[in-house]
């Protein structure tokens, strides 16, 4: 890999010779492969795998076929390098009680995930990526985790100022010049530049200002990069400080993490991930807890005349579906456009909110679709942690069947499996329903998630237990 001449200069600046060119050095090796668990679904150990020092992840040793894992579309982990996953201590350590929190640049979900497996129970995470396509791989990354407590949004940071200042933690790992993701992503190199990073660290400002009144008073921020220039990262840090109204908050660590601290000669604590110390990618962190007073008025307090609604159309359906989850008498049930959803109660008046002013991509649990009379199952509540047991006759499949299930080929299942709705398994964990007719089952995984490659790797490694 040529890095950027200017890349060298400018880190040599920073951390000066020896520390730049051992960097540049782990910039050349392997990256490492881990993954975290969803302790929700599989709270299993992986097998031949070391623990994540500062999180409940796994460095694998091996290198499974994630794409030909049934178990990875299962929601039963997410691969994620393991410097990302440092996030998971600025939550442990600052949120106590159940808060409602905003993962504001969330795709493909790495975070999102793992800070809904951390956050305490009752919390309410808004996963929001702006950039369309992007926000259907998250909704898609967040379904398969099957946490109900969940919105995703598919919104510009300054759409949220209407709803006021309602989050008690915000995250913001903004898109930056990713100097940290050399070793994984050749573009990353080939778009870097000096003038990319001034736009970075511009548009970073930009976004913390637009979603600041959003934070409420006291509320915590979680600014993150995966690079490495001091502008992006502590004279941000400085800047949110100072302009913003901040204080920056401590994160307790182990020395034998090494993580490297502040570079500019600030006082204030930041927790830098430098591949050449630590094994994982780059990684910049710092935890502020907002002290100015000031946050957004909800748009309906400061303009009492609200955004007219979208003309829904509200159907009636049978309560039977309500029972396909458990614990059905903690959620709010709507019917519109043809599908039921399912939202956890304690936060109906927010989501309502929600839906008028931001674009709401996926919420809770989406229960059922409606086909002429009948309402098919979604496969949100195949993925769905409260799915309850025995509504649905199970099949567990072998390993062909399942790969054939999830490319969305046509199977025909053992003839003891019931007619009508069936949810198909592998090892026991759902992977999605079919409706069996007898001599075939329809096959309802979702067209735009089925595995297109045909390839088949002569050796499969999945993930061991
Ligand atoms: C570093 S990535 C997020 C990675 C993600 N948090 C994870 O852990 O999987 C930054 C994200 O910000 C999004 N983004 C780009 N421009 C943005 C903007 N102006 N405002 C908000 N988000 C933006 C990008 O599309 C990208 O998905």
């Amino acid at each position: 890999m040529n890095l950027p001449f200017d890349f060298i200069e400018q880190t040599r600046q920073l951390m000066g010779a020896e520390a730049c060119n051992e960097l540049c050095e782990a910039l050349t090796r392997e990256t490492p492969v881990s993954i975290r668990m969803n302790n929700d679904k599989c709270p299993l150990h992986p097998l031949h795998a070391t623990p994540v020092a500062w999180s409940k992840g796994w460095y694998l040793d091996y290198r499974p076929t994630f794409t030909f894992d049934p178990l990875f579309h299962a929601g039963c982990y997410y691969v994620q390098e393991a410097s990302s996953m440092f996030v998971e201590q600025a939550l442990r350590q600052y949120v106590h009680e159940p808060v409602v929190m905003l993962d504001l640049c969330a795709a493909p979900g790495g975070k999102s995930t793992l800070a809904r497996s951390v956050l305490p129970e009752g919390s309410l995470l808004v996963a929001n990526e702006v950039i369309r396509n992007r926000s259907q791989v998250l909704a898609e990354n967040l379904i398969k985790w099957g946490h109900p407590s969940v919105v995703v949004t598919n919104n510009d940071p300054a759409d949220f100022a209407e709803l006021g200042g309602v989050f008690d933690v915000i995250l913001t790992d903004v898109p930056c010049s990713g100097e940290g993701m050399f070793r994984k992503d050749e573009t990353a190199v080939s778009e870097w530049s000096l003038e990319n990073v001034n736009v970075c660290w511009q548009r970073q400002r930009r976004i913390l200002q637009a979603i600041w009144g959003c934070l409420k008073p006291n509320g915590i921020l979680i600014y993150s990069t995966c690079t490495f220039n001091r502008e992006e990262n502590e004279d941000n840090v400085a800047w949110i400080a100072r302009e913003l109204g901040a204080e920056v908050l401590p994160i307790e660590t182990d020395a034998a993490w090494n993580i490297s601290g502040n570079l500019t000669g600030g006082e204030f604590p930041v927790y830098r991930f430098l591949p050449h110390r630590t094994e994982g990618e780059g990684l910049f962190l710092a935890v502020l807890r907002k002290t100015c007073e000031d946050s957004y008025e909800p748009a309906s307090k400061r303009n009492k005349k609200n955004k007219p609604t979208d003309k829904k159309q509200t159907v009636a359906y049978p309560k039977a579906v309500t029972e396909w989850i458990a614990d059905h008498k903690q959620y709010e049930f709507s019917a519109e456009n043809g599908t039921i959803t399912a939202f956890p109660a304690t936060w109906k008046d927010l989501y309502m909110r929600m839906k008028q002013t931001l674009r709401v991509i996926h919420a809770g649990i989406t229960l059922a679709e409606q086909k002429g009379k009948d309402w098919q199952p979604s496969h949100s509540l195949a993925m769905s942690t409260q799915l309850a047991p025995q509504v649905f006759p199970l099949a567990d499949l072998t390993y062909e069947q399942a790969i054939a299930y999830l490319r969305k080929e046509a199977i025909t299942l053992d003839a003891s499996i019931p007619k009508g709705y069936v949810i198909l398994t592998y090892q026991n964990h759902p992977l999605g329903f079919a409706k069996n007719i007898g001599n075939r089952a329809n096959n309802l995984y979702p067209q735009e998630w089925r595995i297109r490659s045909g390839y088949m790797p002569e050796e499969v490694k999945t993930l061991l237990f």
